[in-house]
């Protein structure tokens, strides 16, 4: 290690995105001085936390040159810095949705230990793979790794099937194995069962900077609504566009942190107020086109259950992932389906899709028709269903994040027949279907830039809420909002879940924190591959 007493020092810098001359600053003002040292576990907080993380990582270009430095290297990374920055992805991009659950998987699949190693690349069409660099994979901290991050069992998985919650988890070994003199994890507990986060929070609280080898200082961003781990010893309260509000150590600035909280939660009432109070349009306007808007209890108990599973089983190679699951649901009904990372609710989505391979069975009831090949097809499924999920949301940022304006990303909701088509359709859409489509980015205050800024530009709560806005614009008979809400700002989120209250339609719902879960009136959880619960959610 360098004989520097700091991990990283600001003074008085400026940021620039760009070296062209009129190229705005990231914050207006010059951040005269931020510090970090050795020991100290900092959170950088609110809602401008993943661009300062992005300062921190050297993404910006600082003026005057050295006006950020990083002072604890170790000696392997001679002068440059080497800063690890874990930001919010869900599973691997694939190239369709179906891609994660098959069984022959792409060309260039690797397994989770490939990944975490992150040293080559290659096709699984050939024996031989490609080293893209010649680093030294530290095998001792790799063991440490795997164990504390709960991965040893899914070493020889493909990574394209890992489960969202396994994903991260790998993704954070993978970064932490490459030995950075930083590392940077924005919304580090995302996505997480109670029991991982815990795990994890417990591994970066014992990650000693000094003892463990290869370990390194470890800097979390969190939003406002989270829990901020007993073990943070410093924070940093960030406004997206003023930069730092306050900083320094947590014990001296409870009282700050109450009063942001108390404000924000304020905030919100007000904002809530204001809508009712402002004649904006009721959320009736929304979703009075929903073929179950206004249909009487008496008209809905003689409709068919919307799905039926009857005894359904999933294995990927003899291992049992649901085994004689039975589940009705009936039209209008609103489910929280639970269960830990893994335990198949993505899977039993899927099938639901009919993204998965072996959606093809007549244990799966739908509107009272038992699924056979021949009989419904993919097409026919999906012009009934909607969704958002981790993996639509990494298929859509890699396929279509830099074509898409806001307006484009939203009305490929019409696309009726796949959550999957993303070509643009605004164009061909007729005049009913525009207005549908201004009211919703109205209604979310997406409409002054939806034509200049492309869904990549987006934060990722942005991103969050026009795929929310996507899925309901074609009215579907079931909407699956599976981790849609996670990595989303508590004021957008909100204003999804109010519509929520009021949508007619079927509603099933992945989230393992209960502030992102809509209000819903049944639970399924999953618990083991034969164990599962059916039940009542009653919230009084
Ligand atoms: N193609 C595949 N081959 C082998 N195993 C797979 C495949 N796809 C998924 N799995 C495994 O099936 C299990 C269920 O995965 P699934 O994504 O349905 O879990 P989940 O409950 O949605 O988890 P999370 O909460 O982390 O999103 C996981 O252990 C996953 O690794």
């Amino acid at each position: 290690m360098s004989g520097n007493t700091f991990v990283v020092r600001i003074a008085n810098a400026l940021f620039k995105s760009s070296l062209a001359n009129h190229s705005p600053s990231v914050y207006p003002k010059r951040i005269k001085h931020f510090e970090i040292l050795p020991n100290e576990k900092w959170v950088i907080w609110g809602p401008g936390k993943g661009k300062f993380l992005s300062v921190l990582s050297n993404k910006y270009i600082c003026e005057p040159p050295l006006s950020l430095r990083f002072g604890f290297l170790k000696q392997s990374s001679n002068i440059l810095p080497r800063v690890e920055q874990v930001a919010f992805k869900g599973v691997m991009p694939t190239a369709h949705l179906s891609a994660r659950y098959e069984y022959f998987k792409d060309d260039y699949d690797q397994t989770c230990k490939q990944f975490i190693f992150d040293k080559a690349s290659g096709s699984n069409a050939v024996s031989y793979k490609v080293e893209t660099n010649d680093r030294k994979i530290n095998m001792e901290l790799y063991n440490v790794l795997i164990e504390n991050l709960r991965l040893t069992s899914l070493q020889d998985r493909w990574v394209m099937g890992l489960s969202n919650g396994q994903m991260r988890r790998a993704r954070l070994a993978r970064s932490i194995l490459k030995e950075p003199d930083l590392l940077l994890i924005d919304d580090p507990f995302l996505g997480l069962d109670p029991g991982a986060t815990a795990t994890i929070s417990k591994f970066l609280a014992g990650y000693d900077n000094r003892k463990v080898n290869g370990g390194c200082p470890i800097v979390i961003g969190l939003r406002f609504q989270d829990t901020i781990p007993a073990w943070c010893t410093h924070i940093c309260c960030v406004d997206e566009q003023k930069g730092i509000l306050f900083e320094g150590p947590i014990e001296k600035l409870h009282n700050k942190i109450d009063e942001i909280r108390l404000r924000s939660m304020k905030e919100l009432e007000q904002f809530k107020e204001r809508k009712s109070s402002k004649g904006d349009f009721p959320i009736e306007n929304l979703i009075c086109m929903h073929p179950m808007f206004g249909k009487k209890d008496h008209e809905i108990i003689k409709m068919p259950h919307v799905l039926e599973l009857d005894g359904l089983s999933v294995s990927y190679k003899g291992e049992a992932i649901l085994e004689n699951l039975h589940w009705k649901i009936q039209p209008g009904s609103t489910w929280h389906i639970r269960g830990d990372n893994g335990s198949g609710k993505s899977t039993l989505l899927s099938l639901l899709t009919a993204e998965h391979p072996q959606s093809w069975n007549s244990k799966v009831i739908q509107n009272g028709v038992p699924r056979r090949t021949g009989k419904t097809n993919y097409f026919e499924i999906n012009s009934k269903i909607s969704m958002s999920s981790p993996e639509l949301h990494a298929i859509f940022l890699k396929n279509a994040g830099g074509k898409l304006s806001i307006r484009e990303s939203v009305a490929t909701g019409y696309r009726d027949t796949s959550s999957n088509n993303f070509l643009p359709i605004w164009n061909s859409l007729d005049k009913n279907a525009k207005i549908i489509v201004d009211m919703y980015l109205s209604y979310f205050g997406l409409d002054k830039n939806a034509d200049t800024v492309l869904f990549q530009q987006l934060t990722v709560s942005d991103q969050k809420l026009v795929l929310f806005i996507r899925c309901l614009i074609k009215m579907p008979q079931i909407l699956i909002l599976d981790e849609a809400f996670s990595g989303m700002e508590v004021g957008p989120m909100m204003r999804c879940h109010e519509l929520l209250e009021e949508w007619p339609g079927t509603v099933l719902v992945v989230a393992h924190v209960a502030e992102e879960t809509p209000k819903c009136d049944h639970y399924l959880r999953l618990i083991s591959p034969r164990e599962y619960e059916i039940g009542d959610i009653n919230e009084n």
